[in-house]
């Protein structure tokens, strides 16, 4: 049996990512505002290098703006995100900012870090800018840096920032517990909502939707299609006689035999009780009908035995292409007429007959 690839996973990581962009942007207008706020208070007091950096900061958190908005490229916004703090960080620590306070600005990054990358990435970009500020901190005489600070101020930076990276890390790895947790669980909600319990087929309310997306499509492109509609016969008969845990064990035997001889492309689906829906893309009458027959005859040269005896199982099946049907409806309509016919006439056969074959060519066995 085919199934559709389930959308709901792709569906959340999109969202999540769509999430994560807004936040980038909003985040990106604010760190805009701050740095040419800041930078202009530093103007005022003559800091005018300071100035100077802030506004280069703000114009590149700006490009990367603008970048995104031609580009919608979310990854290439958070790398450039991520890169533009980092380096502005870098700058802080090495300069001190105003009043040797820039490093302050650093408890921002480990929130912002782990929601934006994986837990090990930003696990290995924070050690860096550790190792970075430890660096710094310890050789003031560097060309560049210009920061000097206290033993204390170092020991509480790196105890206090310690604490809350491990706490960011803690909360963001249950954050992703919970969020992973919440997509099994409504995935597995989805799966069960769209498959038969017993036989693990798509379920009647899976394949009504599966069809209405086939004739969608047959009405978009002209891609005909075919259904047959199975049922096993006399199953009441086989329920009385060996017991309703045979009648279970016969509708799994047949669901897995049917999908052994379908085709890849091809859904069957339980459409109630011992009636069984298989929908055949890009299949004309006669190909669906030579299907339905290979799958008659399978199951009529098949044993099937439950607690040491053969039960007696042959199916009897409605065949129709939307070619003789002007809606999913009337084609499952026709395809329940035939079923009907296919039983009235002594059952373990399908219908319509084929009544043109070619020469020295089989007939599906069909009824009249
Ligand atoms: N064991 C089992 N039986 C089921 C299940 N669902 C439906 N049935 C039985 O299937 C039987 C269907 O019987 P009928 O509708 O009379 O049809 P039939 O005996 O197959 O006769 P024809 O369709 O005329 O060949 C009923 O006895 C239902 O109880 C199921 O999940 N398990």
């Amino acid at each position: 049996m085919t199934r559709l690839p389930d959308p709901s996973q792709k569906t959340a990581d999109e969202s999540e990512e769509e999430r994560v962009s807004r936040l980038l942007t909003g985040l990106s207008a604010m760190a805009i505002l701050f740095l040419v706020g800041i930078g202009a208070k530093a103007w005022f007091v003559a800091h005018t290098t300071h100035a100077g950096a802030l506004w280069f900061f703000a114009a590149l958190v700006a490009i990367n703006m603008l970048v995104f908005a031609r580009n919608g490229n979310r990854q290439q916004q958070k790398v450039g995100m991520i890169a533009i703090v980092g380096l502005l960080f870098g700058y802080l620590i090495i300069t001190g900012g105003e009043s040797n306070t820039g490093p302050l600005w650093f408890y921002v990054f480990p929130p912002l870090l782990f929601y934006l990358t994986d837990l090990k990435t930003g696990t290995a970009v924070l050690l860096f800018c550790y190792l970075l500020a430890a660096v710094v901190f310890q050789f003031p005489e560097l060309p560049l840096v210009t920061a000097e600070y206290t033993t204390d101020f170092k020991i509480r930076f790196f105890a206090t920032l310690t604490f809350e990276s491990i706490f960011c890390f803690v909360l963001e790895a249950s954050r992703l517990k919970a969020r992973n947790e919440l997509m099994n669980l409504a995935q597995a909600h989805e799966h069960a909502a769209r498959t038969d319990d017993l036989t693990g087929l798509s379920n009647r309310r899976d394949m009504q939707h599966r069809l209405g997306e086939e004739y969608s499509r047959y009405q978009r492109s002209g891609h005909h299609f075919s259904i047959a509609l199975i049922d096993l016969d006399l199953f009441k008969r086989i329920n009385d006689e060996y017991g309703h845990d045979a009648g279970d064990e016969v509708l799994r035997r047949f669901s897995e035999l049917m999908q052994a001889v379908i085709r890849q492309t091809d859904i069957a689906a339980r459409w109630g009780g011992e009636e069984f829906l298989i929908l055949l893309p890009d299949t004309s009458l006669l190909q669906a009908l030579t299907l339905a027959e290979r799958l008659r005859s399978e199951v009529a040269n098949t044993e099937f035995i439950f607690a040491g005896q053969r039960l007696p199982v042959t199916i009897s099946a409605g065949i129709c292409s939307i070619a003789k049907a002007g809606s999913v409806d009337e084609l499952l309509k026709q395809a329940d007429i035939h079923l009907y016919n296919a039983k009235e006439d002594g059952r373990d056969r399908i219908a319509p007959r084929v009544r043109t074959t070619t020469k020295g060519q089989a007939s599906p066995r069909t009824s009249a």
